[in-house]
């Protein structure tokens, strides 16, 4: 018995026992029910048709004042709700009126969070339709601040926390969610949350909002999503010594004891979900994320959103802004503040595009690529004590200290920061951009708002309406001299929804760098010259859903040319089959 038990928990013995059993996902008996023998234990799952008062509080069916006389009759809900019937468009006016009264964002960032567990269906429809005006909310800048005051806030679970208490757990853990058929897992251990730090077990806000963006902007099912945040403790004094902090109160494990919950944990999704569920590494610390993302490359559906999602956004916006620039990637010089995750993951996805188009070697395209850290200049001298991530940057040059100071020695034509410092851009290092080009192209991409490198307003005014502006977080249009400016958004969240939807649509087994390129390729080939004329090199992220179709179907596209592709046959239209595949809020009748 006990040995079984033992078995039982690493999650080895049932799944294995039938030898034509795929791994987890497609089979009926997921969980073995059928094949346990009478010693071993099951999770007793039941399923049953909600009705009544249960309806009413099951998010994923409750339709509230829309469900029509004849549902009403049929599951029992006669009286439990006034007589009037009310739209789905109704509601949503309603709810947006609402929403729109609160003054803070984290105010409507609660009464969004309370939709969607009252009616989630609704809190998609409010989300797909009203994109440009909640995406702020239920994501940077406001998720950051709700990661920040989570413990506060936190009413309801909304995705499985996996701590040190869990260890050797974890295949259970995994069980006691309520949903079987997952796709895609975001994962975080909350140790780099946005550009806000360590935040411990309260970075569950960035899984959540991530994977709300993978149904509204992606159309992957909300009941695919899983967020988890793995808890190993946090080194933020503060949150240690705040009495509603909600995670473990110690310092973060490392080292060993780091990497064996993190392998547990990845063997479980495996073991539970099957070889094709997508699971994206979020918000870890840069001393973890390479090493993870090398680590499981090879054996897992996994990518790093923060160096390659982000890297993917990034391309695609310089692949659009060569069309006001000119010249092609290979005539620029991109210099970088921050040299972590972001920096290195985007200057590393430029490289390769430029060594493919131009038929030069990696080495020498990285050349045109210059980062900083917070040491200065990242040059030749300094190799032996860089982390390994930044050492194909060192180029030859003498040491520079000071962005100023790096950008007169360089001259870049585009500036990008990923440094999670705000402010960072000032007035001397924008307006010296401006003096030796005439459009520097300048990305503030550091999240939340507080710690993008400079405003909008600031990029226009410095440099005389010169420059061609996008940042991480929204900023509104800029009035300058008359002439309105309106800054894109390049963040990730234009790439992984669509990503995701062309990996699991394809049955993708692993993410290749080809598939990155694809996904950047599908977004800069959205951008239209009414666009460009704007000053904006990123469409619209009210297009998101035909953007992401896009995207997916030139992913999926890649998994088939490259034979990662299991759903066989390969449709014929992507495009086609991609939008077909996406959920869609509307709500259904039930008999
Ligand atoms: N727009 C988007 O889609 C995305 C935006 N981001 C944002 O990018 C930021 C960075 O994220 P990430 O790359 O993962 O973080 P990392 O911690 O991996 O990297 C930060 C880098 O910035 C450097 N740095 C810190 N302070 C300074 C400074 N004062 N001057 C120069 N360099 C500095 C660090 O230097 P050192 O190595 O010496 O410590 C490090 O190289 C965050 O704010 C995040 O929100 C991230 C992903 C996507
Ligand atoms: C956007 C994002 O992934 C970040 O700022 O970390
Ligand atoms: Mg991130």
């Amino acid at each position: 018995m006990e040995s079984t038990l033992k078995e039982m928990r690493d999650g080895a013995s049932v799944l294995d026992m039938d030898p034509k059993s795929t791994v987890g996902g497609g089979v009926e008996d997921v969980y073995g029910e059928d094949r346990a023998t009478e010693d071993q234990l099951v999770t007793p799952w039941t399923i049953s048709v909600a009705s009544g008062y249960t309806l009413l509080r099951d998010p994923h069916h409750n339709k509230g004042l829309a469900f029509t006389e004849k549902e009403r009759d049929a599951h029992y809900l006669r009286g439990l709700l006034p007589p009037a019937i009310i739209s789905q468009q109704l509601q949503e006016k309603k709810l947006m009126n609402t929403i729109r009264q609160y003054q803070l964002p984290l105010q409507k960032y609660t009464a969004m969070m309370e939709l969607e567990e009252r009616n989630e269906r609704l809190f998609y429809k409010l989300l797909i339709d009203n994109v440009e005006e909640l995406l702020p909310v239920v994501y940077t800048p406001t998720v950051g601040e709700a990661c920040q005051k989570y413990g506060s806030i936190f009413k309801r679970p909304q995705g499985l926390y996996i701590s040190l208490k869990e260890k050797g757990k974890v295949l259970d853990v995994l069980k006691n969610w309520p949903q079987k058929s997952i796709q895609v897992i975001v994962v975080t251990d909350g140790e780099r949350i946005l550009g806000l730090g360590d935040l411990g077990c309260q970075g569950m806000g960035i899984p959540v909002g991530k994977l709300s963006l993978y149904t509204a902007l992606g159309g992957v099912r909300p009941s695919a999503c899983l967020p988890v945040t793995i808890d190993v403790g946090t080194n933020n004094e503060q949150l240690l010594k705040d009495e509603f902090y909600i995670g473990l109160r110690q310092k973060r494990a490392t080292g060993q004891e780091y990497s064996e919950l993190l392998h547990e944990f990845m063997t479980a999704v495996k073991q539970n979900y099957g070889e094709k569920v997508l699971i994206q590494f979020e918000d870890f610390a840069n001393h973890n994320a390479f090493d993870l993302l090398a680590k499981y490359g090879t054996t897992h559906l996994v990518f790093n959103d923060d160096i390659q999602g982000t890297a993917a956004v990034v391309l695609a916006g310089l692949i659009s802004a060569l069309k006001l620039l000119g010249g092609s990637l290979a005539d620029h010089t991109f210099l970088f503040l921050g040299a972590g995750e972001a920096g290195t993951g985007i200057a590393e996805l430029i490289a390769l595009e430029m060594s493919r188009r131009s038929k030069t070697p990696l080495e020498e395209t990285r050349k045109k690529i210059w980062l900083t850290d917070s040491k200065g200049l990242i040059v030749s001298s300094r190799k032996e004590s860089l982390q390994h991530f930044k050492k194909p940057w060192a180029h030859e040059h003498e040491p520079v200290k000071g962005l100023l100071e790096v950008v007169k020695a360089i001259k870049p034509t585009v500036l990008i920061g990923t440094s999670g410092v705000g402010k960072t851009f000032t007035k001397e290092v924008i307006e010296a951009m401006a003096s030796f080009n005439e459009k520097p192209l300048i990305l503030a991409l550091s999240n939340p708002t507080s710690q993008s490198e400079c405003t909008a307003e600031e990029a226009y005014t410095w440099t005389k309406g010169k420059a061609i502006f996008a940042s991480g977080s929204p900023f509104d249009p800029v009035e300058y001299e008359g002439k309105v400016f309106v800054p894109g958004q390049s963040n990730n969240a234009y790439i992984f929804p669509g990503l995701g939807l062309g990996l699991v649509i394809s049955g993708a087994i692993r993410v290749h760098d080809d598939m990155l390129l694809a996904a950047a390729e599908a977004l800069a080939g959205q951008i239209k010259e009414e666009y460009l004329a704007k000053g904006l090199i990123y469409p619209p992220l009210s297009n998101i859903r035909k953007i992401s179709v896009q995207i997916a179907a030139n992913v999926a596209a890649k998994a088939y040319e490259l034979g990662l592709a299991t759903r066989l046959p390969r449709p014929e239209n992507l495009v086609k089959h991609a939008e077909s595949c996406m959920y869609s809020p509307a709500y259904r009748y039930y008999r």
